[in-house]
């Protein structure tokens, strides 16, 4: 491949993310330490710091990764913290961006809201570090339960929580027993054999059924799993030095296997989280997983990217709740708004919705363009235009357009706006297959049909999620 071809594709990877990030985050990459200025507030860093010819740390010394680690947990959330030698090192960047998308689908309306404000969640394999815990309690002042296998992760992750007296008592660690529950054995068999399609069934310690007790209730539980198969595929990137030992990042199967397991307990605990999620480590193993989590049942289905440097992982999200169809939309004012369309049949792609797209519009005599080669529709709607649209097929959502002076006709048949002329874009992006984004773009933010340029989108949304989406999402 051509340097300038490598060049184009970079420069479109950087503007999609960028687009993405600005609609609220299907990508989320946290700003970068700035290694100067914490070697200068941190003199135990500061041998650790290679000043020229830019400021930066040998990322293959596991000494100096942990004390980065420590300096920044202290300087960015005023935690103590500490591992012992060769255990895995938590990049807090990377770590951040999952609690970051929690937040945001946790505050969101994909399902219905939860009264509580105090979110409780379980973190599968807590690790030494009880990274996840740690920073989402001193983000956002959730609790959680903190799992782990091991004693030595056991004991440190104690060792962090004691040393946060000002978070300590938001998180329990907890042991979980090699040997599962005895009631749960048989049941288990027989979901294996169910959810057995090749030779990488994970058989190791029970991962949620077993450890989540009868009278507990969680808002969303979350894993960075064991992603590999074996120490030599762990071992595959010498630039960098996390530590790591074998318990904690190899499993039989790897992350396919053990999110597999995650799924199948979910099925089990179904009513007890309103949210499961992983994170996952191969691009490979999500379409995977996702095709698994619809044969289950489960009636939505998120996924997002975090970017961190060179470092790509995937959050994977589904849940047995009710979906809220119509506020997975950002509301009005905004110049990008968007949603997804998700389980999308084999035969339908972004150029099928993209035709329905503009046959939606030119039905109500809307004026479109589409475009192929950018996968856009572009539409002018005038006045008459707009009123041509009836008002029973704009529902209720069009009187939560507060922004915009909303008078009916006498006989209520339409909808009277005012007199400017209303353009916008439809953007369709491949997402994964059989997942396409679907964006919505105002040319004039100022316009006063902004407004009604939402009520349009979400409309719309409604149309393609009837045509395309064999599940409900
Ligand atoms: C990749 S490490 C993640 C550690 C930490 N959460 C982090 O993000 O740095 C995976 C962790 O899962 C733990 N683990 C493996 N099997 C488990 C199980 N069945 N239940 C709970 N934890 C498990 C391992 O001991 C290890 O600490």
């Amino acid at each position: 491949m051509s340097e300038e071809i490598k060049e184009v594709r970079k420069r479109k990877r950087k503007r999609k993310r960028k687009e993405e990030e600005e609609e609220g985050g299907s990508v989320y990459a946290e700003k970068a330490p700035d290694f100067g200025a914490l070697a200068s507030l941190y003199p135990s860093f500061h041998p650790f710091v290679k000043l020229c010819p830019h400021p930066s740390i040998d990322w293959s010394d596991f000494n100096a990764t942990r004390e980065l680690t420590r300096v920044l947990l202290h300087h960015r959330h005023s935690l103590n913290w500490w591992i012992p030698d060769g255990h895995l090192c938590p990049t807090v960047t990377n770590r951040s961006n999952y609690i970051h998308w929690l937040h945001h689908l946790l505050s969101s309306n994909f399902i219905s809201n939860h009264p509580n404000l105090s979110l409780r969640g379980f973190d599968i394999g807590t690790g030494a570090s009880c990274i996840y815990p740690l920073l989402a309690a001193s983000l956002h002042g959730w609790s959680f339960v903190g799992s782990d296998v091991t004693d030595v992760a056991i004991e440190w992750a104690q060792r962090n929580v004691d040393s946060n007296p000002h978070i300590s008592q938001l998180i329990e660690i907890r042991k979980v027993q090699a040997n599962a529950d005895a009631s749960c054995v048989g049941l288990q068999h027989s979901l294996n054999a169910l959810f057995t399609t090749d030779n990488n069934t994970y058989h190791g310690p029970p991962i949620l059924v077993g450890v989540v007790q009868d009278d507990e209730n969680f808002d969303f539980c979350m894993c960075n799993p064991p992603f590999f198969q074996s120490l030599e595929e762990a071992g595959l990137n010498p630039k960098t030095s996390c530590g790591g030992t074998s318990h904690e990042m190899v499993c039989p199967g790897g992350e396919r296997a053990f999110i597999t397991r995650i799924i199948q307990d979910s099925t089990q605990l179904k009513d007890r989280f309103r949210w499961f999620t992983s994170m996952v480590g191969k691009k490979s193993n999500l379409k995977h997983l996702i095709s698994k989590l619809w044969e289950v049942g489960v009636t939505i289905v998120k996924t997002t990217e975090f970017v961190q440097g060179r470092t790509h992982r995937w959050g994977l999200a589904w849940s047995f709740l009710t979906p809220m169809h119509k506020s997975s939309i950002s509301l009005p004012d905004k110049k990008n708004t968007s949603f997804m369309l998700q389980g999308l049949q084999r035969q339908h792609g972004a150029i099928n919705v993209l035709e329905a797209v503009k046959s939606h519009f030119s039905l109500h005599g809307l004026s479109c363009t589409l475009n192929t080669s950018s996968f856009t529709v572009d539409v002018t709607a005038s006045k008459d235009d707009c009123d041509s649209i009836p008002s029973n097929e704009l529902p209720i959502i069009y009187k939560a357009v507060v922004c915009q002076p909303t008078t009916e006709t006498s006989n209520g048949s339409s909808l009277n706006l005012p007199h400017e002329r209303l353009c916008f874009r439809i953007s369709v992006f491949q997402q994964i297959p059989g997942t396409l984004l679907v964006k919505g773009s105002l040319q004039d933010t100022n316009s006063p049909l902004s407004g009604t340029f939402s009520v349009i989108f979400r409309k719309l949304e409604e149309v393609l999620r009837d045509k395309f989406c064999t599940k409900s999402v």
